[in-house]
């Protein structure tokens, strides 16, 4: 049982944190990873344990999402000793007009988006080898709809890394593809109690 205050302890690779319980709605707390609060040294080792573990598949690019996934992608790529990876953006900017688009939903966010790839930048992908990494997986719908778009790009994804995976709604939501997935820790969602506490779902 886990107090509304409290943090949940997580290993995540090799370092141990304490994320806070962060209230989503009236039936879902999770365990908050902010990949752009944990400071430099977090991310950097963090990166370097998960290319570890997306080396074996010899990813020729890292692909991530706006805007939690963008350390992620960086340290991972600069463990790989990979300098051009590529961000799927969230934001419609303006040399994003003609980008190739799949719609998403968050559940941190709830408001519908949608994920653009910048034209310009398909032969990054194109009938290359793509490690796909994200922070958390959590639904599965980021990650689907980004292998939708790097597909429709013409992407060979090889591998999909996250730092954590949150219960196992996820696996649903991939299909055969979430044989790809690699991470480096699980948490549960934490849904209320009828006595007024928080219990650990992990399916
Ligand atoms: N636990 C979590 N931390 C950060 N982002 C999330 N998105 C879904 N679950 C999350």
């Amino acid at each position: 049982m886990a107090d509304e205050r409290a943090a949940y302890q997580v290993t995540i690779g090799s370092q141990r944190v304490d994320l806070p319980l962060t209230r989503i709605s009236d039936d879902l707390t999770v365990a908050l990873l902010m990949t752009i609060d944990t400071g430099v040294s977090f991310i950097a080792t963090a990166g370097a344990d998960l290319a570890a573990l997306l080396a074996p598949s010899r990813p020729d690019i890292v692909v991530s999402a706006a805007t939690l996934g963008i350390p992620v992608a960086l340290e991972v790529s600069r463990a790989l000793g990979l300098d051009d990876y590529l961000i799927l953006q969230k934001t419609p900017k303006a040399h994003l007009a003609d980008a190739l688009a799949e719609p998403l939903q968050s559940i941190t966010t709830g408001t519908p988006q949608r994920l653009l790839l910048d034209r310009a930048r398909m032969p990054a992908v194109a009938g290359r080898r793509v490690a796909l990494v994200d922070d958390v997986i959590a639904t599965g719908g980021s990650i689907a709809a980004s292998l939708r778009l790097l597909r429709a790009a013409g992407a060979d994804v090889v591998a999909i890394g996250a730092l954590l995976v949150e219960g196992s709604g996820w696996r649903a939501a991939l299909g055969d593809d979430a044989d790809l997935v690699v991470s480096l820790g699980r948490i549960p969602v934490f849904r209320p109690t009828t006595t007024g506490g928080l219990a650990e779902h992990w399916d």
